[in-house]
């Protein structure tokens, strides 16, 4: 998952953008980026890194401008590469930058197209610099040579048409405004908010609420499925649906791991809808195990799954306690790249407090299981500190199947669940007993909050893809190019790998990388 941040101020907007993207650093710890628009020039500073490491001082003070776009990557196509890391610039039509969250499904054909077609030449393997491509032809289709809403609206319909997936964007076009833009489904989350100042009305496009109302600004609404918004260079705000037949279905996983319980999405808190993941799942324990169960403590394995377990505990009216202390400094481990990192980091992370463990019955409750390097280590970790039995429930069902929309999960022979039933995937945790929340239950967690949201994109659990155009063939070769041991050698030209891209800054770049 990626963070996406677009500011359209009346001051300058680099450290309200910068505020935005440490709020939303948990959707992408690889690398951060933000571009910043004073008159008809552009200020970029993007590396590898965390926001705190990637943004020092002296690029702050270069960061000039009142409009501006962020970005916080966790890549999900290309390279790590730090000519990778976003926002991307295109210099024709007037100068557009974008930033993206999401995942293409179509971006190898998309690539050809624009190439044999549009005369568009593409350096990196990044989906994200082939929408821009497409956003920027469809604009420049539009000749004019001072675009106005409709031209901008004409221009993100066209990207419908051809771009298939997910995608969450906002976009910089140099001199005209700000855009953003959500996929036909609604598949990454995207929302907008304002605020007034004496100089006029102040307006914000971001992935998560949170990072709207963190900076002091006021949550409007959420983008609909297909819809786009336009902050115009004189602060005149226009929205319309760009999609011919836009159908809600957003990603489940964001209510379950990604968002910030903090952040409302779609209208659902994401806090509540985990808390109801808890209750449900205490209602199936109590039908799995009965009501004579022999747990003596629920335990959340920390951050995510705290929310649920403390209302699973409730609800199972059994003690709730903190067995598991995290280390503050250590990110989160599932979207690191990499199984030895990640397998390393749940030991460096957590540690258990062991005189909550001895001679117990512990419940130890999850948010998902993905690979399994987490509860593994974990069980392992209740036993080494005496705990008598270790049970383990996850909030989330068996994940099973491959994401194609913006979590990288490539490779379904990475998933601990795939081809397993329940007792195998017990069995080989080491675990006393697991519990799966149902199916039914995770989307009636998230629907309660919305029930007009009839559908969500639940593939992961049930294979089932709502963009339609997902086959056998097209996750075989996503798990060829993009499982872990394909990864490593991307990353490591020394080791077979494609020769390092070269960034192509022009300008932009406030520092080149040294
Ligand atoms: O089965 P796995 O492959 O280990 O993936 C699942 C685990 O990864 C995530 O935690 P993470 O450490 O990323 O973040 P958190 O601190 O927000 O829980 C998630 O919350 C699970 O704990
Ligand atoms: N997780 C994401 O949203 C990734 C965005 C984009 N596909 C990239 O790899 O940079
Ligand atoms: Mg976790």
């Amino acid at each position: 998952m990626c963070g996406i941040v677009g500011i359209a101020g009346k001051s300058a907007v680099n450290q309200s953008l910068y505020d935005a993207l440490t709020v939303l650093q948990h959707r992408g710890q690889d690398a951060a980026g933000i571009v910043t628009c004073q008159g008809d020039r552009l200020f970029l500073r993007k590396d590898n890194g965390m926001v705190r490491d990637v943004f020092h001082t002296r690029h702050m003070t270069r960061l000039a401008g009142n409009y501006g776009i962020g970005h916080v990557r966790y890549p999900t196509a290309g390279s790590s590469s730090s000519a990778e890391a976003q926002p991307f610039y295109v210099n024709s039509p007037y100068g557009i930058t974008l930033a993206h969250n999401g995942n293409l499904t179509n971006a190898n054909d998309i690539a050809e197209d624009l190439f044999r077609t549009d005369l568009r030449h593409i350096n990196t393997d990044s989906d994200s610099e082939v929408l821009l491509n497409v956003f920027a032809h469809e604009l420049q289709a539009q000749g004019k040579l001072r675009p106005n809403e409709d031209d901008i609206f004409q221009a993100v319909q066209g990207v419908h048409r051809r771009c298939k997936g997910a995608y969450g964007v906002v976009a910089m076009i140099t001199g005209y405004g700000l855009v953003g833009f959500r996929d036909p489904h609604g598949i990454r989350p995207v929302a907008f908010g304002e605020r007034d100042t004496p100089d006029g009305k102040e307006y914000i496009i971001a992935s998560e609420s949170v990072a709207i109302t963190a900076l002091g600004f006021h949550t409007v609404r959420d983008l609909a499925p297909g819809e786009a918004i336009f902050i115009n260079d004189n602060g005149q705000m226009f929205t319309r649906q760009c999609a011919d037949n836009p159908q809600y279905a957003p990603c489940i996983f964001e209510y379950v791991y990604f968002a910030r319980p903090d952040s409302t999405i779609d209208n659902i808190s994401v806090y509540k809808a985990r808390m109801r993941m808890g209750e449900k799942l205490a209602n199936k324990i109590r039908r799995v195990m009965g009501e004579n169960h022999d747990i003596d403590v629920v335990m959340p394995i920390p951050d995510t799954s705290r929310t649920a377990a403390i209302e699973l505990a409730n609800k199972l009216n059994v003690k709730y306690r903190e067995g598991f202390m995290k280390n503050r400094y250590i990110g989160r481990t599932f979207i690191m790249p990499g199984q030895s990192q990640r397998k390393k980091s749940v030991r460096q992370k957590l540690n258990p407090i062991e005189l909550e463990f001895k001679g117990k019955n512990v419940l130890l409750v999850d948010d998902s299981i993905v690979r399994g390097t987490t509860c593994r280590e974990i069980i392992q970790m209740a036993r080494d500190a005496g705990a008598l039995k270790v049970y383990f429930a996850s909030a989330a069902p068996p994940v099973k199947y491959p994401n194609v929309y913006g979590i990288d999960m490539p490779a379904k022979t990475e998933l601990i669940a795939h081809g397993r039933t329940e007792q195998e995937v017990c069995d080989l945790i080491g675990a006393d007993g697991l519990i799966y929340q149902d199916l039914d239950d995770l989307i009636a967690s998230a629907r309660e909050g919305n029930p007009e949201i009839t559908e969500f994109d639940c593939s992961v659990f049930n294979g089932e893809y709502v963009t339609g155009d997902i086959d056998e063939d097209y996750l075989d070769r996503l798990a060829a190019s993009r499982n872990d041991s394909a990864q490593r050698k991307k990353n490591n030209p020394g080791q077979g790998g494609a020769p390092t891209i070269v960034d192509l800054p022009n300008d932009l770049q406030v520092e080149l990388p040294i």
